[in-house]
């Protein structure tokens, strides 16, 4: 099998020795640059799988060279730096998957990772010969094999070893979730209960009791204890999804747990020692919503140690068509059904811009797989409810016999996009309680 390339570019004459002696370097086919600093270009041009460069001086024009280039989607990165710090930088590590390593170098680490990246870049290579029902990669429970989805899967291996919060920021149905979940699966904490909670579906009468438990008679109708989230959750994660919907007066109390790793459940004399792992979502600008006073500033500080962005699904390419067959390959999997999809409609779901993202791309496939005899074809797939004109009545434009559950989701997803995913908002608009509506995207879910 060929090996993968390496670009090297250490100019500290011991550093370069004492890298050159790590056992895992003899696994890659090296490409060395002794005395060349502009390596961002180098990267650009050559676009190795993987570089480990020794970082001297790293300007903004360094990082647009290699953010306008994408070069960073298919690569794994190695800085060693002596760990000034570096505005750029800064900018750089939210981009890609890097490994950012400091002086003196620990040559065990630098070692493992290594091999891991070996052994990734050879399942790679071994995967691309075979054939499955599913063409697409997968991580975790997440599945694409776009840039972006690599990339995304590259910090994901990352962050799920570390203990550090993790900020998640998408679009509705982007598949925020899901992240969250597989950062789970590849913690250490993966035995351990993973628990999600709708932040912006929490009663504010009840919100203490929801987080925190309470006991007892803590209060009229605490007939017995109760076990809040973070309890429910102890030893594993605790997924805070829509985090932003919160209200400030209620972020407060998440904050104090974060800062003090302690809660009381209400009517408790003693507190309890918070051990959970904080995986948060949120399908705002997190820097927009502290703007705009939907998320406090020191509890968006608190939570995005790791800032993660899921990519909206028309930013994924060939994966757009991919999903729409996996999620055909797994309906005739579960129904032994041997369904397929006319030419014609694959280049309509290609053209699609899907702002409801993977959950609306999902609906569309499953509710096409159900009025389809055999083959999908263009007149299946159905992506909204049709605009209401002027002069046009509900009436005249739903068709007879179409499930009452289909026009319920059809102005749910409607009015969704509308809001670009605000969930108050929506419920809302459509006159029912956020929880309602939570119940009802679960039950679409399923
Ligand atoms: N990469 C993916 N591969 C397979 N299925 C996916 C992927 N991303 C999302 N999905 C599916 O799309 C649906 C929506 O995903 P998810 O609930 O994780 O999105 P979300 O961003 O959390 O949405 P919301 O903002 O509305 O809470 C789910 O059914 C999920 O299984």
């Amino acid at each position: 099998m060929n090996q993968a390339k390496l670009y090297f570019n250490i100019q500290n004459k011991d550093l370069r020795q004492q890298i050159k002696a790590c056992t895992e370097l003899s696994r890659f086919s090296l490409i060395e640059d002794v005395d060349c600093a502009d390596w961002p270009t180098r990267l650009s041009q050559l676009a190795p799988p993987v570089a480990i460069i020794e970082l001297v001086n790293f300007s903004e024009q360094d990082y647009q060279t290699l953010n306008s280039l994408k070069v960073l989607d298919d690569m794994d990165l190695i800085i060693i730096s002596q760990g000034e710090p570096n505005p750029h930088l800064d900018k750089l590590m939210q981009i890609g998957a890097i490994f950012h390593y400091r002086t003196p170098l620990d040559i065990q680490v630098l070692n493992e990772t290594l091999e891991e990246i070996n052994q990734l870049y050879s399942e790679k290579v071994t995967k691309g010969q075979r054939v499955g029902t599913s063409d697409l990669d997968q991580f975790g429970l997440l599945v694409g094999s776009s840039a972006p989805m690599h990339r995304l899967y590259r910090q994901l291996r990352r962050v799920a070893k570390t203990e550090a919060n993790v900020l998640i920021v998408g679009e509705s149905g982007a598949g925020k979730e899901l992240v969250a979940k597989t950062i789970h699966l590849a913690s250490q904490r993966s035995q351990q209960p993973f628990i999600a909670i709708n932040c912006g579906a929490l009663s504010p009468e009840l919100v203490d009791s929801e987080l925190f438990g309470h006991v007892k008679g803590a209060f009229t109708g605490a007939n017995k204890t109760h076990q809040g989230v973070f309890q429910q959750a102890e030893g594993g994660t605790l997924f805070l999804d829509e985090v932003t919907e919160m209200p400030l007066e209620q972020q407060v109390k998440l904050l104090r747990v974060l800062e003090t790793g302690e809660y009381r459940p209400v009517g408790a004399q003693a507190a309890k020692l918070a051990k959970v792992r904080i995986v948060a979502a949120t399908n705002r600008d997190p820097q927009q919503a502290v703007e705009q006073n939907y998320l406090r500033e020191d509890l968006y500080y608190r939570l995005a140690h790791f800032p993660l962005t899921v990519p909206p699904l028309r930013e994924r390419g060939e994966d757009i068509v991919g999903l729409a067959k996996h999620f055909i390959a797994y309906r005739n999997a579960n129904e032994t059904q041997h369904k397929t999809i006319h030419q014609a409609a694959l280049e309509k779901v290609a053209n699609h811009s899907w702002p409801g993202n993977v959950r609306e791309l999902k609906h569309t496939i499953e509710r096409a797989f159900i009025l389809a005899d055999k083959v999908i074809s263009t007149e299946h797939l159905i992506f909204e409810a049709p605009p209401l004109e002027t002069g046009s009545s509900l009436e005249e434009i739903i068709p007879a016999g179409v499930a009452l559950e289909e026009i319920e989701k059809a102005a749910i997803i409607k009015t969704l996009n509308v809001n670009e995913g605000n969930k108050t908002e929506t419920a809302q608009d459509l006159g029912i309680s956020v929880k309602t509506l939570y119940n009802k995207l679960d039950k679409y879910q399923e």
